[in-house]
């Protein structure tokens, strides 16, 4: 694993109406195509090789045939607090961006534990979660997504079943509490049901909101891959498996062509007439701090004919509550329109480039190939121009001019046909 290049194209719909848990994730990895062999490769870069075995068989579910991923590990193990599974992962040979991951999962369950428990995070013991095969199934969980390719991952909101589970400090109630605290903080979507057992575990919860860029339905996809992991029970009424769908989000012939991605966000917008004008500019920053990835104010003239704004606000799906709360807050709107909308983004790379002794980001966007745009970073020009003393016009066009020398583009408009010479200053 040490070094290795990953290609993450791809994008994962996580289904976890069915539950989730860490080796349910793994079982749908492997059923998707990833090799046990790289997971084994992954619980070897731990130098947990003498300690863990993976295996896997082919079960049903409610009639569904699904993989099993069983991780049997050595008995009388020690128990393991959040510093000692990051020094696990720090002295592995894993590559960096899957020990990264890890241990994003593990702080994200030892930040729910320790308020659960009322400890800080360093005393947090991980009961069952410390056992050897809670490490190996976020590890491996997260291997195989990589080697899917999964770049970005989609979670379904998650099922949560209901009951009693007995536990190391006896019976305890579902959702259990470090579920319950993993959710609170996440603010992911869930709900119990629909049957009385644990569908989804702490590991499983943290692995999915940490993991999971956003929430909600299938996002638009060509899909290459489908796995179905198995949980330990064949339940009479439900099947209980986590299922992957893996497939490309570059769909149209044009954003292939372009080199593009597709996503999807939501627009919330509103009509509104009577709000005290000054009130906009703190709304719109209400909205950007709230979520929003962009918020705007278009005038219009309303019904009655009656001048007014429509307030719109563009987010990721996953943020539409918050948003929409600081539009009820923050406007005299009572209603609030919402629709998805798709968006295609080209491919960007940020570019430095060195301008009047300091360093400006370029950021550069390619359609088919071809760079088709370099958008000069302005809180930096405003940095340089303020650290040398310069205009910021001035440092705005040795910025595009440095941008397009570098690119071999031809200078970007606005900027001068030959460099402005560089003002003295002592
Ligand atoms: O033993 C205790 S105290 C205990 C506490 C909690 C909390 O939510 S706090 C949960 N559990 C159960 O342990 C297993 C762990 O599953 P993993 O797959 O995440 O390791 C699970 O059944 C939890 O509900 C135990
Ligand atoms: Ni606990």
């Amino acid at each position: 694993m040490a070094g290795e290049t990953i290609s993450a194209d791809n994008v994962g719909w996580l289904d976890v109406t069915g539950g989730i848990s860490g080796d349910m994730l793994l079982g749908a990895c492997v059923d998707a195509g990833a090799p046990l062999d790289v997971l084994r490769a992954a619980v070897a870069a731990l130098g947990l090789a003498d300690d863990v075995e993976l295996a896997a068989r082919t079960v049903t579910r409610r009639g569904l045939r699904a993989t099993q991923v069983l991780v049997r590990c050595a008995p009388n193990q020690p128990a393991r607090g959040l510093r000692d599974i990051l020094g696990l992962l720090e002295s592995s040979t894993l590559a960096p961006v899957v020990r990264g991951r890890a241990a994003d999962v593990f702080r994200t369950l030892g930040a729910a534990e320790a308020a659960v428990h009322g400890r800080p995070i360093e005393q947090v013991h991980f009961h069952e979660v410390g056992a050897l095969d809670s490490i190996a199934d976020v590890v491996c969980a997260i291997v195989g997504l990589h080697a899917l390719g999964v770049g970005r991952l989609v979670c379904s909101p998650i099922s949560l079943g209901g009951g009693r589970v007995h536990a190391a400090h006896g019976a305890i109630p579902l959702p259990g509490p470090a579920v319950l605290e993993l959710l609170r903080a996440s603010g992911a979507p869930a709900a119990g049901g629909p049957v009385d057992v644990e569908l989804a575990t702490p590991t499983g919860v943290a692995l999915a909101v940490t993991l999971a860029e956003s929430f909600g339905a299938m996002p638009l996809m060509r899909t290459t891959a489908v796995g179905l992991g198995a949980g330990g029970r064949d339940l009479t009424e439900h099947p209980n498996v986590t299922r992957l769908v893996v497939g490309q989000e570059n769909l149209a012939g044009a954003a292939v062509a372009h080199g593009a991605r597709h996503g999807e966000n939501v627009v919330l917008e509103a009509n509104v007439d009577d709000l005290d004008p000054r009130l906009w500019p703190s709304t719109l920053a209400a909205l950007l701090a709230g979520g929003a990835l962009d918020a705007w104010l278009t005038p219009i003239l309303m019904k009655k004919g009656r001048p007014a704004h429509t307030v719109c606000a563009l987010c990721a799906p996953a943020d539409t509550d918050r948003v929409r709360d600081v539009l009820f807050r923050h406007t005299s709107s009572i209603g609030v329109r919402e629709y998805v909308v798709t968006k295609t983004a080209l491919a960007r790379r940020e570019l430095r480039v060195p301008v009047a002794g300091g360093q400006v980001r370029v950021k550069v966007a390619s359609s088919r190939g071809e760079v088709v745009n370099a958008s000069v970073e302005h809180e930096d020009v405003l940095a340089v121009a303020a650290a040398r003393g310069l205009a910021p016009k001035i440092v705005l066009e040795l910025a595009r001019a440095a941008a397009a020398e570098h690119l071999g583009t031809p200078a970007a408009p606005g900027t001068p046909a030959a460099r402005p010479d560089q003002p003295e200053h002592t």
